[in-house]
């Protein structure tokens, strides 16, 4: 699996799952996450199934733990849903 990047001054990732349901049951997980962390990813779904999510951290203008804690958050979803 690809792992996260910083691309633009966002950590970036796409998932390439098996179907668009797949890519909204992902996001709909990570939802719930975001909302306890309080910290939102920017969110695209292309060509049906290439789920890709952009975080960065608004308040500081930067990648920070926050991110990277998300992001972690977001691999553990993805592998509890395989
Ligand atoms: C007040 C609230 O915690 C902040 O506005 C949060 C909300 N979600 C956020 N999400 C992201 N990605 N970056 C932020 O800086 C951010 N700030």
């Amino acid at each position: 699996m690809i792992s996260w990047k910083v691309k633009n001054d966002y950590l970036v990732k796409t998932f390439e799952l098996s179907s668009f349901t797949e890519c909204v049951d992902l996001l709909n997980e990570v939802t719930d996450i975001a909302e306890e962390l309080q910290h939102h990813p920017d969110v695209s779904i292309k060509d049906y199934k290439y789920i890709t999510f952009k975080l960065r951290t608004h308040d500081a203008d930067a990648v920070t733990d926050q991110d990277w804690q998300l992001a972690k958050a977001i691999d553990d979803l993805q592998r509890s849903l395989s």
